[in-house]
């Protein structure tokens, strides 16, 4: 049973006389273990679909089952979600690490000693134990993320919304960050990730899908989306320029040398070109790839043209 199947999701916001479709096909599916990567521009329907599927705005059309249970009817379903929203508001700042996870803990139906245990465990694995009685405002932005998601994280849910988990980290803090987002998913739990840092979304997400004025309009494995956007052509880097028997043979090949550089854009002459250059010192030889910033470019602009 997939953890969350979301299904045609449609939402329209109704203000004074003017409506905007903010949502108008959503459908997401995670298994277990699976990290999903929900990405799209500013204004897309990003956050109202995460809202949504956390029971927080009721969608217009559509399905949500998260573990088979409707978070907009079985209150239940709420047990296997967890989520970090809008940055780290889901803390009080005046409480410490301790007292946010024990309240959260009892609120989320856990008894006072479980959820006291529980915050211990997450504390020591969150590595914020020596933190555990500092006011939330007193701790670096980094370590308030980590105490969001340990506080998320309190009831031991299935299914994790994480909403720029990385925004205004610095890179150590990020590296954990990601770090532990793996580690979370690998015990068996799905995440959905939105991000704008595109480069974090690649790290870590095991399927990207990407919304567009309120559509998904791709979603793939994504290493399966950056090899379809990456092209063929490999650039082979010489120690030294070439000379003109080498270079003329390239050239009958219609291949291209500039200076100290060869372009190819037949893969199936990589081969017979590194035939023509033997023996002479390559300093490198690699395949254009696409990362996820280009294939993300691509898809929003080829929706917006047309
Ligand atoms: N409460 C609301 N009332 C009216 N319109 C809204 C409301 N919330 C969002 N919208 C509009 O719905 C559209 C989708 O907004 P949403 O916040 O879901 O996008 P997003 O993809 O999360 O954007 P961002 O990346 O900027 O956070 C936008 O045009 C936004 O202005």
């Amino acid at each position: 049973m997939p953890i969350l199947n979301a299904q045609n999701l449609q939402k329209c916001y109704k203000t004074h006389r003017k409506s905007l479709m903010a949502v108008k096909d959503v459908s997401l599916q995670l298994a277990a273990g699976e990290v999903l990567a929900f990405l799209g521009p500013n204004g897309a329907g990003k956050t109202t679909s995460i809202k949504m599927i956390a029971g927080l705005i009721q969608p217009d059309q559509g399905n949500i089952r998260i573990l088979d249970l409707d978070p907009h009817r079985e209150p239940e379903a709420l047990k296997h979600l967890g989520a970090v929203l809008e940055g780290n508001r889901n803390l009080y700042w005046r409480l410490t690490p301790e007292e946010n996870l024990e309240y959260f803990g009892v609120l989320r139906g856990l008894t006072r000693k479980q959820a006291r245990q529980q915050g211990r465990r997450l504390l020591d694995r969150f590595e914020l134990n020596h933190k555990r009685k500092e006011t939330i405002q007193k701790l670096s932005r980094g370590m308030q993320q980590k105490v969001a998601i340990a506080v998320a994280m309190v009831h031991d849910p299935k299914l994790l919304l994480l909403d720029e988990p990385t925004l205004g980290l610095d890179v150590e803090a990020t590296e954990t960050v990601k770090r532990l987002v793996r580690e979370i998913a690998s015990e068996g739990r799905g995440i959905v990730l939105t991000t704008h840092q595109l480069d974090v979304a690649e790290a870590l997400s095991d399927r990207v899908a990407i919304i567009n004025q309120g559509s998904i309009v791709t979603e793939k494995p994504t290493h399966e989306l950056i090899n379809q956007f990456s092209s063929s052509t490999y650039r082979i880097a010489l120690e030294e320029e070439l000379d003109s028997d080498r270079d003329s043979k390239l050239e009958y090949l219609g291949i291209t040398v500039t200076g100290k550089q060869i372009t190819l854009n037949n893969p199936e002459l990589l081969y017979t070109v590194l035939d023509i250059l033997r023996p002479l010192p390559i300093v490198k030889v690699e395949k254009d790839q696409a990362n996820l910033t280009d294939v993300f470019l691509q898809v929003v602009q080829a929706g917006r043209n047309a």
